[in-house]
């Protein structure tokens, strides 16, 4: 059978890397990492994969792999680091990279060179036989590892699992039958992948995912492998409660990672966009243009270096497209300067973005017709639940920080919006990276970007070009 040639063959690898690099250089070198990283994180290992595979409604791991042993050659050209940015702007929730190299025609050094370039976790994926390899995926940068039920011994898998957990290293324990599954669940398995593949004769099945999902238990987080393809695949595992999918072949041999995403996990409609902080007539010439138009375009009269004056906005407005509506952005402003402002600069909306309390939007809305928005700077989730009631015609939810009071560029836990009821807008450290998995995963009824479309603390068309072209493909 293929899988034990492979198995045989990395036996043979690690022992040849075992002469090169001895285990006790790796294990060090993993160590070092592994106490950097849970310093940086207050002293607690973070594991971003399985947190990731538990965003959204459905998580796509996206796989970067040149060849397969059923497939051979999936694609020539292997641009393999644009291919990891490409998916992550796309929406990936995390990349599995292949380093096996005889049969899939991976190298090591891949997981490296692509956490280098993306914010989002990796899945190292290779035939894991040794210790000595979890340590070296640890080095290279993976947050999860593979380890397969049809490989490795029930001992094998505990030990291997207790050791990925020291390091800060999270587990995707695969299994292709109802004897594999129970073995994972023997070995309290956190995350377990169903593979639709059988590797014996390399038939695919994705009923496989669906039938075997009903032996796990809640609280395992299930992600179903191989061979998917369609909407109507997708649809079925997220209605078989199936967390996560990882895809290979489908995405390889697509063109447009980000299309062919939007095509799997069904378009976004109805969402609205606002772009903050312009401040010169160059911005507005930029969301002007048809292909940028956001329905909003944010102006801050607060302290802040993108603050614009009375007139220099007045003037900007005045050259801006009818179509879009201008938010003015305030921090504990008094509210007959607000109404007054948003009758003579004009402004549609009054975004609030200081602390102003309940009673301050009553009294603003006896004064102004100008809708109002109440910016809340999220740490908790009772900061969110706080706001449920509020007058306020919309809730725009922001990272706190505390030297600012926005445009920080900071993300914050979407986590803690779960519980909001009603539509809010979506802010805090947005761009083109994350832009397509939060409207996916938190489905705001708009997104406010600023400083993520800065160069240099201005605006960039080309980043805003860019952003609004994601959201395009990912709203149809
Ligand atoms: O943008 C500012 O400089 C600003 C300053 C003071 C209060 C509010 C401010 N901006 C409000 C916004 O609506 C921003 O778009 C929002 O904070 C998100 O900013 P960013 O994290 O940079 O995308």
């Amino acid at each position: 059978m293929i899988l034990d040639t492979i198995v045989a063959a990395t036996r043979e690898r690690v022992a040849v890397l075992k002469k090169v690099k001895p285990i006790e250089a790796v294990r060090q070198a993993a160590l070092v990492r592994a106490e950097e990283e849970r310093t940086a994180s207050g002293g607690t290992f973070t594991f971003p994969f399985e947190r990731a595979l538990m965003e959204g409604s459905m998580n796509f791991i996206c796989e970067i792999k040149k060849a397969s042993p059923s497939k051979g050659v999936i694609v020539e050209e292997f641009p393999f680091v644009d291919i990891a940015k490409e998916y992550e702007e796309a929406g990936a929730a995390a990349i599995s990279v292949l380093t096996e190299p005889a049969y899939f025609m991976g190298v090591d050094s891949y997981v490296t060179d692509v956490a280098d370039v993306v914010t989002i976790p990796i899945l190292r994926k290779d035939f894991i036989v040794d210790e000595y390899q979890i340590y070296e995926s640890k080095v290279l940068g993976a947050s999860a590892i593979l380890l397969l039920c049809s490989v490795l011994d029930e001992e094998e898998l505990a030990r291997f699992m207790a050791l990925a957990t020291e390091l800060g290293l999270s587990c995707l324990v695969e299994a292709h039958n109802e004897e594999e599954v129970k073995k994972a669940l023997a070995v309290n398995a956190r995350i377990i992948g169903i593979n639709n593949r059988d590797l014996k004769d390399f038939s695919v099945d994705v009923g496989n995912s669906i039938r075997l999902r009903s032996l796990i238990p809640d609280g395992v987080i299930v992600v179903a492998e191989s061979g998917i393809k369609s909407a109507d695949e997708i649809e079925a595992l997220r209605e078989h409660q199936i967390h996560a999918a990882l895809i290979g072949e489908t995405l390889m041999r697509s063109e447009d990672k980000t299309k062919a995403l939007t095509e799997l996990f069904g378009p976004v409609r109805g969402l609205q966009v606002k772009i903050c902080g312009l401040s010169r007539t160059e911005d507005i010439t930029v969301v002007n243009n048809p292909a940028v138009r956001p329905t909003y375009a944010g102006f801050v009269f607060a302290e802040s270096p993108r603050r614009v004056s009375v007139s220099d906005a007045r003037n900007l407005i005045s050259q801006m497209a009818p179509q879009i509506q201008a938010v003015g952005v305030f921090v504990n402003e008094d509210v007959e300067t607000m109404a007054h402002l948003a009758e003579t600069v004009p402004l549609q909306v009054i975004q609030l973005h200081g602390d102003e309390t309940e009673d301050m939007i009553k009294q603003l809305r006896q004064l102004t017709t100008a809708r109002i928005w109440k910016a809340v700077r999220v740490q908790s989730e009772d900061d969110v639940l706080r706001w449920n009631e509020s007058v306020a015609d919309l809730l725009l939810f922001d990272a706190y920080k505390t030297d600012a009071y926005g445009g920080t560029g900071h993300v914050f836990d979407w986590k803690l919006l779960k519980k909001c009821t009603k539509p809010f807008i979506l802010a805090g450290g947005i761009h083109s990276k994350n832009v397509a998995r939060a409207i996916r995963n938190v489905k705001p009824y708009a997104i406010d970007a600023s400083s993520g479309l800065e160069t240099d603390g201005v605006k960039n068309k080309e980043k805003i070009f860019h952003f609004m072209d994601i959201i395009k493909k990912v709203r149809n």
